[in-house]
């Protein structure tokens, strides 16, 4: 796996390209002579011998510090153009081999108008020129509209079973696009057309996210920094790691995939609002962010969700995902052992699971306004109250606004979302757990949070005259709280999924374990040192 001299020794895996150079005179590169070879017997080390005035460089991959990746380039001399030639040749060959599963032809997609409306030039000045380096064909295309990405891809006019991967050059809201794009069309690939009465089926191709967008929280998690040199980088070498994905379903019926965030209340209202004002860019998520606090809405709700099987996983635990992360492979391994067995399930197990729980809590349960938790032998709990927040996200969403996260500890593949529910309480208390979600402080102790790592939840507003005794524990209440209480619970909040408003409050959510691959490797432990992120993660090798 090593491009190596005398004097050098290159990591093929971290080579992002190879071209050929005029060396000056007086250059301080390395040269190597015509007894050069590649070794039969070690893949990839390729041994050279000193000669010569041409040459070639080496792009390769840097570490300058906070999880960025930058390009070096690495010199050789050749005594003639032939060898030279020849060098390059057995170079790009290596590069090319299947072990690396680097990309050979993407289809890229760019918004125009995402974040603070640069995604196109940022393509044309830092990506492209790196994608020529490593000789990736691009099909480019820049969106006209909303969903005319995902429309191509589901009517299938790009020919998918042709290119390695997609990538789009904006924000959250262009990859849920290209996500939902792309499962859809996986789908119907198969002839599955009612989504909601199948699994969803894990495409072959992977995506890649160069940050554009406002908040570039895909990016962010599953790199460790919102950096478009970085990204390209993570493509060209073909890292690739598998993300949890949400099937959200209203009223039974399958609407939408999401994979960052789903939030009602503060959340939603701040998106809402802020929908009408995407001239404002990015800064429009931090004005309406500010006006929902200030509002300090709270809205009555019953979520219903099943806790992680693995009692020791939790929102809390302090065990971060990184790179190459324990617990993501092994759930990734046990996902694809059982995907494996049976490809497409027409059964809805846990749904009708679910429904028999709703029947049992419905019967068993005393319930009260405050948060009330009730156990059941499925791992299925009910919570019924007045919540500022409801927020469930699958990965740990890292941002500028959060560089730890909504969830610090969330992991990206474990087949688990991280449920933060946020009672209702004074804006002082509200504003303490934004703070602390922002700098990655403790919340445990705030005892109007609670955080639970889930498999599915659901959640319906309380608004129904008959609500309205579950809400109040006593049997007789008097008319005029009824009235009041009939006043409050009839306001409801949307749902943000994933940054696209879902009007509906009423909606059921299943995650499902790293059902699409991503060009990224997750964030690399910043306490290892360089040649140990390289080892510790080798995810162009892991699959083959
Ligand atoms: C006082 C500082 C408060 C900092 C609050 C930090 C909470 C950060 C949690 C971040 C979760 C991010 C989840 C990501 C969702 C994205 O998929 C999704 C779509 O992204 P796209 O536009 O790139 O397509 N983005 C969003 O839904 C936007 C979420 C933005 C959350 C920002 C909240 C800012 C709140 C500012 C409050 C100010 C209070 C002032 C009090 C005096
Ligand atoms: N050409 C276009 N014109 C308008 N909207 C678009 C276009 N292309 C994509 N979109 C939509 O814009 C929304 C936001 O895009 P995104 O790239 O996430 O930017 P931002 O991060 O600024 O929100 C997405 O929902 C996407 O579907
Ligand atoms: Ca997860």
């Amino acid at each position: 796996m090593y491009l190596s001299g005398h004097e050098a020794s290159l990591d093929l895996r971290e080579v992002v390209g190879v071209k050929a150079v005029k060396i000056p005179a007086k250059s301080s590169t390395l040269s190597f002579g015509k007894n050069a070879k590649v070794d039969e017997n070690v893949p990839y080390c390729i041994e050279m011998q000193p000669i010569g005035p041409l040459g070639f460089s080496v792009v390769i991959i840097t570490r300058p510090g906070n999880h960025r990746w930058r390009c070096k380039q690495v010199s050789f001399q050749c005594k003639d153009s032939s060898l030279c030639h020849q060098w390059i040749t057995a170079i790009k060959e290596a590069l090319k081999s299947e072990a690396f599963c680097r990309p050979k032809k993407l289809v890229v997609f760019v918004n125009p108008f995402s974040g603070k409306k640069k995604a196109v030039k940022l393509y044309r000045d830092k990506v492209l020129p790196l994608f020529e380096l490593a000789d990736i064909h691009v099909t480019y295309i820049e969106t006209e509209r909303q969903n005319h990405a995902r429309d191509l891809l589901v009517q299938n006019s790009l020919d998918l079973k042709r290119i390695d991967g997609l990538v789009c050059v904006g924000g959250d809201g262009m990859f849920s696009e290209v996500l939902n794009g792309l499962l859809t069309f996986t789908a119907h690939d198969l002839h599955i057309e009612e989504m909601d009465r199948f699994e969803p089926v894990a495409p072959d191709i992977r995506i890649g996210i160069i940050p554009a967008g406002s908040t570039n929280t895909i990016v962010y998690t599953t790199t460790g920094t919102s950096d478009v040199v970085t990204s390209t980088l993570h493509i060209i070498l073909g890292d690739q790691i598998g993300i949890d994905v949400n099937s959200v379903n209203v009223n039974d019926q399958f609407v939408r995939y999401s994979v960052t965030l789903l939030g009602y209340g503060y959340m939603g209202d701040l998106l809402k609002d802020s929908d009408n004002k995407r001239w404002m860019g990015p800064s429009r998520y931090s004005w309406s962010g500010t006006k929902s606090f200030l509002a300090n809405n709270a809205y009555y709700g019953e979520i219903k969700y099943r806790l992680s099987s693995n009692s020791d996983s939790h929102p809390t635990d302090a065990v971060k995902c990184y790179s190459g992360c324990d617990i993501c492979s092994m759930a990734g391994q046990s996902n694809s052992r059982s995907t494996s067995k049976v490809e497409i399930s027409a059964g809805r197990d846990t749904d009708l699971q679910l429904d028999e729980q709703s029947d049992f809590m419905k019967h068993s349960n005393s319930q009260s306004s405050d948060l009330s938790g009730s156990y059941s032998d499925s791992n299925w709990r009910t919570v019924i109250g007045k919540f500022v927040a409801v927020n469930s996200v699958t990965m740990s969403c890292s941002c500028d606004l959060s560089p730890p996260g909504m969830s610090p500890y969330c992991h990206l593949g474990d087949g688990c979302m991280d449920l933060i529910m946020v009672s209702q309480c004074s804006r002082i208390e509200f504003l303490k757990f934004l703070l602390r979600t922002a700098k990655g402080e403790e919340r445990k102790n705030l005892d109007f949070i609670q955080m639970h790592r889930v498999k599915e939840f659901s959640f319906r507003p309380l608004t129904e005259d008959s609500d309205l005794l579950s809400i109040s524990s006593e049997e007789n209440i008097p008319q005029s709280k009824k009235v009041k209480l009939k006043r409050q619970t009839s306001r409801t909040s949307v749902w943000n999924c994933d940054g696209e408003v879902i009007d509906q409050p009423k909606i059921s959510v299943r995650v499902h374990c790293q059902l699409v691959k991503l060009f990224a490797r997750g964030v690399e432990d910043p306490s290892l040192q360089d040649d140990q992120k390289r080892n510790c993660c080798s995810p162009s090798f892991d699959n083959s």
